[in-house]
């Protein structure tokens, strides 16, 4: 099992508390897709935090590949996320001022020797025909390149998990296409993905789906 969460809560503290997480229990085995949907504010970017070690659980487990996550120290849970998560956006989140190919390379510039990281991170630029494109900046690409960008960032260290926040959100449907495309064939090379959507078009029937309201996680019965 790579993913187990057992009766897993988030409370955020305020003046009126939010329970965004309420009890919940899921397991994944390695290499699945999971399809997230639920209404806004229902606690699905919450999920996709608490897996990807940004948020912790108030009450509850997770495990990750039967490490615990929930007694580990910040230093600890900082290298968690940084060997075993990669994380794409609606909004891609690439720094203006980088050209692609720094982009992809700058959260494991600190890490990593540096000619290797630049070889993997063209290598892995070329596979997404980005090669082309390693000296433009942000501004100077399309949608759909800014999140084949944001793609390569969040795989280049070879994470054992891909966490999709409304990946398409902001994509037409031939980039949308092409960005899922994409997902899919890393899912089928082993990768798991957990994508949360609006978009009933994005959701891949092959994966299992499951909604959250109200911080409640279920999974949709007959796929
Ligand atoms: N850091 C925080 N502090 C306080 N409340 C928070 C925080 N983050 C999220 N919440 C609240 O927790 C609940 C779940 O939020 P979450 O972002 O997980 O929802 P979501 O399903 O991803 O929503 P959307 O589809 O709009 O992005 C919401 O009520 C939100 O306001």
């Amino acid at each position: 099992m790579l993913i187990n969460i057992n009766k897993g809560s988030v409370i955020f503290q305020g003046i009126d508390p939010v329970f965004a997480l309420k009890d919940i229990t899921v397991s994944v085995n390695r290499g699945e897709w999971i399809n997230i949907l639920g209404p806004s504010g229902s606690g699905k970017t919450t999920l996709l935090n608490v897996i990807g070690g940004i948020v912790r659980l108030g009450n509850g487990t997770i495990s990750i590949d039967n490490k615990e996550l929930t007694s580990i120290t910040d230093e600890e849970l900082q290298e968690y996320r940084r060997n075993k998560v990669g994380y794409i956006f609606q909004d891609y989140r690439l720094f203006d001022q980088f050209t692609v190919l720094e982009n992809v390379m700058v959260p494991q510039w600190p890490y990593q020797n540096k000619r290797e990281l630049e070889i993997a991170a063209r290598n892995i630029l070329k596979q997404l025909q980005m090669d082309r494109r390693l000296d433009s900046l942000p501004n100077e690409l399309s949608g759909g390149e800014k999140q084949r960008t944001a793609i390569a960032r969040a795989i280049l260290h070879q994470p054992d998990i891909i966490l999709c926040d409304e990946p398409t959100g902001n994509l037409d449907k031939d980039n949308r296409d092409n960005i899922l495309q994409i997902l899919r064939s890393l899912n089928e090379k082993g990768l798991t993905v957990l994508l949360v959507t609006h978009d009933l078009e994005v959701i891949n029937p092959k994966g299992r789906t499951f909604i959250i309201r109200d911080g409640n996680l279920q999974e949709m019965n007959g796929k």
